[in-house]
């Protein structure tokens, strides 16, 4: 009988935000349980991770933690704007034979680290399991986004065949038929947003629907959310997929799993400068009263998308606290004015940041309603926290996860393709007011269905339990 290999896992997230944000909640949860752990981050990213955040601290009290990182094949002066999506992706895959040395090696270096037994790779690259699987080392695929969005990419080629896909003309609002599980609700307008490409060769489409296809060769499949959410969904998705772990939220599962729960403030993984001005300025708000609005780490707004949010908010006269991220503003001349009514209106009511504490800002009792472009994390985050959101989606998931938050979940309302300053301002007003009472009942419900997912004994608490037991199991395939 041969020794078992001690477990080693090495997390290698997609360079983005969202990305990056739940890769690490999930990295600080296996290494509670005694795990060998690795997290591999591109360089420039790494860079900011420790510019902006307290992350080496943090971590350093695992003695079995250590982060790692690899180049992303980019030239220095590269925005690694996700518009740019196929540089990225190129850049990536350049970097194949230093993630297979890096792989190799990492137990080679002085600190005496088992070798690697198990990577849980970004599902968006799953590219790398060409490495891990010349390797034979088992791969975990972890897409960062909804069930919702992973299905709906998986079902690309039944859209094909059915004729769904590309749209025969601009009806945006005809349903489509050949996502299971979705029939009677979802639009063209709700697909992700490449499905609204002519061209099949569409890098996003491409990118998302071929890896998508990818990684269910691997071993397993772990998705951010929890089954009272998306149960029939991957209900849809388990014959196709390997085993699934629904595991989210995640930064509820590592709060209820953290030894000193009250300790959640310092624990962000923010690619921005956090300015907490904002929490001092919604200590001496009133109860409920402030509409937070954000669209995440990836959206950029043009000039006049941004005018029309502003005039929404400034008409709507509810306080509002705005993060405007300083690279999301595209067409931006800072010369031309912004009229008084705005800049008045934003002293009375407003106040807007580059970057705030999002989790913390989402639960403060000031706080009665979130904007939000429906990324993933910021959803599950809205979800816990309890609070209603009107959603503006941008790209890629955003659009079917904004369908189910209002279609399906009820627990907000949707104004994908409307920018006009009377949309937002009803819609703020419908979210704040007239339709806060049902929305507010719907969040309770499913707020607290997320929060027993989290907790010793819910399910997701229990399939974290199962995705480690698994990962201390798992053999080198050589
Ligand atoms: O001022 C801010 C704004 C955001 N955040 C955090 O940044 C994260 C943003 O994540 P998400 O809401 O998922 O949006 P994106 O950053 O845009 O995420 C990308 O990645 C997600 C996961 O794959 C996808 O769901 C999104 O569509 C995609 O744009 C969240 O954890 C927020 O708490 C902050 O801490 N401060
Ligand atoms: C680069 C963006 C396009 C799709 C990506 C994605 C995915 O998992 O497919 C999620 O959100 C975005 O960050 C990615």
């Amino acid at each position: 009988m041969g020794h078992k290999p001690v477990a080693h896992v090495l997390i290698f997230p997609f360079p983005a935000q969202g990305h990056i944000n739940s890769m690490l909640k999930l990295a600080e949860l296996l290494c509670f349980s005694g795990l060998h752990v690795t997290f591999l981050n591109t360089k420039h990213y790494h860079q900011r991770l420790l510019r902006f955040t307290n992350a080496q601290t943090r971590f350093a009290c695992f003695p079995k933690f250590r982060f790692e990182t690899i180049p992303d094949g980019l030239p220095d002066d590269h925005s690694r704007s996700v518009n740019y999506v196929n540089d990225l992706i190129t850049g990536l895959e350049s970097v194949k034979p230093a993630f297979r040395e890096l792989i190799i090696f990492s137990h080679l270096k002085s600190d005496n680290r088992p070798p690697v037994t198990c990577t849980i790779l970004d599902g968006l690259i799953a590219f790398f399991m060409d490495v891990t699987k010349e390797l034979g080392i088992p791969s975990i695929s972890f897409r960062t986004a909804s069930g919702s969005y992973l299905w709906s990419c998986f079902c690309c080629h039944k859209l094909i065949e059915a004729g769904e896909f590309p749209f025969a003309d601009n009806d945006m609002d005809k349903l489509i038929t050949s996502v299971p599980g979705m029939e009677s609700f979802v639009r063209r307008r709700d697909l992700p947003s490449f499905y609204r490409a002519k061209d099949l060769n569409d890098p996003f489409l491409q990118l998302a629907v071929t890896q998508t296809l990818n990684s269910t060769n691997a071993s397993a499949t772990i998705l951010n959310t929890f089954e009272d959410l998306e149960g029939p969904i991957i209900s849809q998705m388990t014959p196709h997929f390997p085993k699934i772990y629904t595991i989210g939220p995640l930064h509820a599962q590592l709060n209820s799993r953290r030894p000193n729960s009250s300790q959640t403030s310092d624990s962000s993984n923010s690619l921005w400068e956090i300015d907490r001005s904002c929490m001092t300025w919604l200590d001496s708000q009133p109860l409920k009263s402030v509409v937070y609005v954000s669209f995440g780490s990836i959206a950029s707004i043009t000039r006049d998308e941004m005018l029309e949010f502003w005039y929404g908010l400034v008409n709507s006269r509810k306080r509002f606290l705005w993060v405007i991220r300083p690279d999301s503003v595209k067409d931006n001349d800072e010369k031309s004015q912004i009229p008084a009514v705005l800049t008045e209106g934003t002293q009375e009511r407003g106040y807007i940041v580059g970057w705030c504490p999002q989790e913390e800002v989402l639960v403060h009792p000031a706080v009665g309603g979130f904007v939000t472009h429906s990324g993933w994390n910021s959803t599950l985050e809205s979800i816990i926290a309890g609070l209603p959101m009107v959603c503006w989606p941008h790209l890629a998931d955003q659009q079917i996860n904004s369908r189910f938050v209002s279609e399906i979940w009820k627990i907000g309302l949707d104004m994908k393709d409307m920018c006009d300053r009377s949309s937002v301002e009803k819609m703020v007003n419908d979210l704040m007011e007239n339709r806060r009472d049902e929305l507010e009942k719907s969040m309770n419900k499913i707020s607290q269905m997320a929060k027993k997912s989290v907790t010793e004994g819910g399910s997701s608490w229990c399939n974290m339990e199962d995705l480690i037991e698994d990962i201390k199991s798992m053999k080198l395939q050589v």
